[in-house]
């Protein structure tokens, strides 16, 4: 017998079909990582199951791209199509100007050189992940060059953060880009994100923030009330 799904993954699911709908013939389909985005794979493979065509999808992790290739979904490369149509993922936290925490996968550089190479990107999450500001609940990652991981520390510290570099299996967690990540905890919250984004960004050795600003152009939230959409 299979245990029923937590409220929580109901509503990723709802959010994560709704998505899937958006997509239409002849696209070429950003997807991006987490369990979000798999339930928007699974529903896009039923879709191309019952005859959509795509042009192809590229993925934002190699998680991603095993669970899509898997389902028979035909994937592509940014070499083979520098454009996306729709770049669809999900988020750790979403304030009101849709500005973004990703990254808690670990996947946050190929997920934003994938939304950054969106005509339309679009963020799809449960309703727990609204905020009204970034930085209460979860840590800010910041994907760094291994060699500058403690003066890149030194420096996050001075920007107020509480560092701790992820670990996996008590090693530190290595990208899909061989890169560590630091997560900075701020204890206030994030009160400027473009201003923290530009500061971290000065940092030698940075390779990419999970602050997603001006990048969102549509969220749809799944929650108990059902599916609700916001466009901007
Ligand atoms: O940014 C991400 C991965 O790097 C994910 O989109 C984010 O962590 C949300 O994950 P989930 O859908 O599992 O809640």
């Amino acid at each position: 017998m299979t245990s029923p799904m937590s409220p929580q993954n109901t509503w990723k699911q709802l959010a994560g079909n709704a998505a899937a709908e958006l997509i239409q013939e002849g696209m070429v389909v950003g997807l991006g990582t987490g369990s979000t985005a798999a339930y928007l794979v699974q529903a896009m493979a039923q879709r191309i199951q019952q005859g959509l065509q795509i042009k192809g999808a590229v993925a934002s992790s190699l998680a991603t791209y095993d669970l899509a290739n898997s389902l028979h979904i035909p994937m592509t490369d940014l070499d083979e199509h520098p454009e996306l149509d729709i770049y669809i993922d999900g988020a750790d936290e979403i304030d009101p100007q849709f500005r973004l925490i990703k990254g808690a996968g670990g996947a946050l550089l190929r997920e934003k050189i994938l939304a950054s190479a969106a005509r339309r990107f679009v963020v799809i999450a449960d309703s727990s992940k609204k905020v009204t500001q970034l930085g209460h609940i979860y840590p800010l990652p910041v994907e760094v060059v291994p060699l500058a991981k403690t003066p890149i520390t030194l420096q996050l510290t001075r920007l107020g953060a509480e560092v701790k570099i992820r670990q996996h299996n008590n090693i530190p967690f290595i990208t899909d880009n061989h890169n560590y990540i630091l997560d900075c905890t701020f204890p206030q919250g994030i009160s400027d994100p473009a201003q923290l984004d530009a500061q971290i960004h000065s940092i030698v050795g940075v390779v990419e923030t999970g602050l997603f600003i001006n990048m969102v152009s549509q969220v749809i939230i799944g929650g108990p009330e059902g599916v609700q959409i916001f466009s901007r």
